[in-house]
């Protein structure tokens, strides 16, 4: 589904540019559950941003499902990235002045989805993270864990072909930590969902089926890969 070939990122620095990921190659398929390790400023970020349609400025051949995404103009790419890809992040971005639900609803909102129909899915979705009857609340009266589970709800509402989670127990106690991971396993096991999640926790790292781990820009190694 994700297929990486050679990508090379480069970022401008005063006149010259630094050179921040290295022919770096990889699949991913259909409902695997995926981690990226490595150390700060590994260049973790940079790349999920590739992987998750952010950035397009980069040298080398990224395919979806089989199509090369350079082709695309922006508007095409701004769509591919609406359509298949959640994104949770470590300080789970919520709209502090939005219910739970309307949180949640952010993203059919945008998609022209009919309010009954919204309201339908955000009840389930919600009741799938383990939050069914907190619709009303304010993300500041929830614990981390529990606005975690919001932005998670939020990240799957739209039934992506993908989740980037972007260490997203970075924020919780040890704890909650391993109740996000489960939930992520359920979600992997149940809902067939395709999960990579980057963390430089290696609690996490033992969670996932396959981990990548990245050094100074360069994959140095991948389970996946007998
Ligand atoms: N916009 C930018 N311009 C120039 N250099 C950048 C930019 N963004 C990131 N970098 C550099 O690229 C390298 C990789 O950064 P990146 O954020 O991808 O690492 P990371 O592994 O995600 O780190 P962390 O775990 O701290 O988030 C770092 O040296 C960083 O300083």
């Amino acid at each position: 589904m994700i297929s990486l070939k050679k990508i090379n990122k480069y970022y401008q620095q005063g006149d010259g540019r630094v050179h921040i990921l290295h022919d770096i190659s990889f699949d991913v398929n259909e409902g695997e559950f995926v981690g990226i390790m490595g150390q700060s400023g590994s260049g973790k970020s940079t790349l999920i941003n590739i992987i998750g349609f952010l950035d397009r400025e980069y040298e080398g051949t990224y395919s979806f499902k089989g199509d090369d995404v350079s082709y695309l103009n922006n508007k095409r790419f701004t769509s591919l990235r609406n359509q298949n890809v959640g994104f949770v992040f470590q300080n789970f971005k919520l709209i502090q002045n939005l219910t739970v639900a309307e949180n949640v609803a952010l993203p059919l909102m945008y998609a022209g989805v009919k309010k009954k129909e919204i309201d339908q899915r955000v009840s389930q979705v919600l009741e799938r993270v383990g939050l069914g009857g907190y619709e009303k609340y304010l993300p500041l009266r929830l614990s981390g864990g529990q606005q975690q589970r919001v932005s998670i709800a939020r990240a799957i509402i739209g039934k992506p072909t993908f989740l980037i989670a972007d260490e997203p127990t970075g924020a919780l106690d040890s704890h909650t930590s391993a109740e996000i991971m489960a939930l992520f396993k359920q979600l992997n096991k149940e809902n067939k969902t395709t999960i990579i999640i980057v963390t430089h926790d290696p609690k996490v790292g033992q969670q996932v089926d396959r981990l990548l781990t990245i050094l100074d820009g360069k994959l140095i190694s991948d389970t996946g890969v007998a």
